[in-house]
């Protein structure tokens, strides 16, 4: 064998011994719940109210090693295309898991990079987690920090006028959710400030989109969440709470020490961890931060990159100059369904939209989403989105990773995406759960060949040519002009109101350049 390919081959052999012989998701079926061992029937009734008949492979697997034989002695490191189900596949076993508890205390985390993401999965545990008696908070920084302290810690019911040692009250406070879905810049916020926030019942910390997570340190939410919820033995280390970088009172953590029966100088109880991602990492350094308890890889088929089974890839060579017409005639062409288009950074998601909705008539709604607006816009562009009032989101990289939503049948790499992992999570927004879907991509010349190999890396050698009628870009030409004029216009009002807009954009567009070298 020729010394390259044997080179590439060993590109996608991990390095970590435990990652080489993982369990392969593919091999597993769908599940009807109905035959599912072990299924609580509160849940199996409320998985049916979300219209959900069967689980997914993901979720089978996960389920196996957490409720069924496995009986999560290990810590599961999972890797599974985009839109496979792997929410549910850690909120499942997690709800069951948690429903004999018998006091109300935080023991489940759930950690996500972005603000909506965390919407997104609270909403899942909120639609199983009451019918087991369960809470769900979240602290992402939505509300107020008094308000989401409100929500998240129950103060005691004293009699009135009796004045009580502040000592005493700190102690009665207590969780009112037992599962928390958070930011991690929000989580520190609890953490460092929040009295009677404290994590030392913690049984289960999921990191969702990991790789992701690990890239940034995120003012060292990890290893404080890892210090805090290691278990010590007071009598060998006497007075080392005193020493933890937190130790505010309200974050005392004492959790017992003990060896777990099997694994020999391990301490109990263990902190459960499931790690996922579409785009696991396999660096050994980056995992490592994570602390895994002998861990189980699962991993979808033997590709590292794996795009949805029904996702069609496709290319359209354009004219460079003449790129967004190439756009607005495959926006035309595609009649209205609903679509995200991704640039490469927030300044020319900004231009590009203002762009497109100067082009007249295009009978869509276009609208722009990116990590350069406020949060309260982005949301309100989000539920429009995706309440189909809003056709076309033009998008940044940085917001989309794991977002799902409903009906997007069609995702459009307006810039080229620069890294596999790009291209996996930006087209994974469809052919989601099974669905089908298109991403076109759209090159210059001198792009077709790089884009060739990068697709090669997610397996993908069929990339077959989108075609539009080069009348159709033809007939645009005229628009195009004065779109152009009036949207040069636009930047330089805008550069004169705020001033200061252009140095924030090319702010911002740094710290994404950053974000998409994945
Ligand atoms: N058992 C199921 N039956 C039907 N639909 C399901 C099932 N499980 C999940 N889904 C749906 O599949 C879609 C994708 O799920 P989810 O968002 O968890 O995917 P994901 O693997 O986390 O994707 P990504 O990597 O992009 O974050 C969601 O719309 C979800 O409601």
């Amino acid at each position: 064998m020729e010394e390259s390919t044997i080179a590439k081959q060993n590109k996608n052999v991990p390095v970590l011994p435990w990652m080489r012989s993982p369990v392969d998701v593919s091999k597993f079926e769908e599940y009807p719940l109905d035959i599912l061992p072990c299924l609580d029937p509160r849940l199996k009734m409320a998985l049916q109210n979300m219209g959900f008949k069967t689980l997914f492979p993901v979720q089978i697997a996960v389920w196996q090693e957490t409720i069924g034989p496995g009986a999560f002695e290990r810590d599961l490191c999972i890797n599974s295309p985009t839109g496979s189900g792997k929410t549910l596949a850690y909120a499942l076993p997690i709800v069951q898991m948690l429903s004999t508890r018998a006091v109300k205390c935080l023991r489940a985390l759930v950690v996500l990079p972005t603000r909506d993401l965390a919407l997104q999965v609270k909403q899942v545990f909120a639609a199983i987690a009451p019918a087991m008696g369960l809470s769900v908070g979240l602290a992402v920084g939505q509300s107020s920090i008094a308000d989401e302290i409100s929500e998240l810690i129950k103060k005691p019911e004293h009699e009135a006028g009796i004045c009580y040692d502040p000592q005493d009250v700190l102690q009665e406070l207590q969780s009112s959710v037992d599962i928390l879905v958070a930011t991690p810049g929000r989580l520190m916020d609890h953490i460092t400030t929040t009295k009677g926030f404290t994590l030392e019942h913690l049984c289960y910390l999921v990191v969702d989109e990991t790789d992701r997570l690990l890239r940034e340190s995120y003012q060292s939410w990890l290893p404080t969440v890892l210090k805090l919820t290691c278990p010590y033995d007071e009598s060998l280390m006497p007075g080392v709470n005193n020493f933890l970088p937190y130790a505010s009172g309200s974050l005392k953590t004492i959790r017992r020490c003990g060896v777990e029966r099997g694994f020999k100088g391990k301490s109990y109880p263990r902190l459960a961890k499931m790690v996922l991602s579409a785009t696991l990492t396999q660096d050994p350094s980056k995992l490592a931060q994570l602390n895994l308890h002998h861990p189980l890889f699962l991993t979808t088929g033997q590709r590292r990159y794996q795009l949805p089974e029904k996702l069609e890839s496709y290319k359209l060579i354009c004219v460079s100059n003449l790129k967004p017409l190439y756009l607005v005639a495959v926006l035309q062409h595609l009649g209205g369904e609903k679509c995200i288009v991704f640039t490469s950074s927030v300044e020319s998601t900004h231009r590009l939209c203002t762009l497109l909705n100067f082009f007249g008539d295009l009978k869509v709604k276009i609208k722009e989403y990116s990590g350069l607006q406020r949060q309260s816009v982005r949301s309100k562009t989000l539920k429009a989105f995706r309440e189909g009032e809003i056709q076309v989101l033009v998008s940044s990289d940085a917001m989309t990773r794991g977002m799902d939503i409903e009906g997007v049948r069609n995702i459009i790499n307006y810039d080229m995406p620069a890294y596999v992992k790009t291209y996996v999570h930006r087209a994974g927004r469809t052919a989601r759960a099974g669905q089908t879907g298109r991403c076109i991509t759209l090159l210059r010349t001198h792009e077709v060949k790089r884009f060739k190999k990068l697709l090669q890396k997610a397996d993908n050698d069929s990339c077959p040519i989108y075609s539009i009628p080069s009348s159709s870009v033809k007939s645009l030409h005229p628009f195009y002009l004065s779109a152009l004029e009036k949207l040069k216009e636009t930047v330089q009002s805008e550069t004169s109101r705020k001033g200061k807009v252009g140095l924030k954009f090319s702010r911002v567009s740094k710290g994404e350049k950053k974000s998409l070298e994945e």
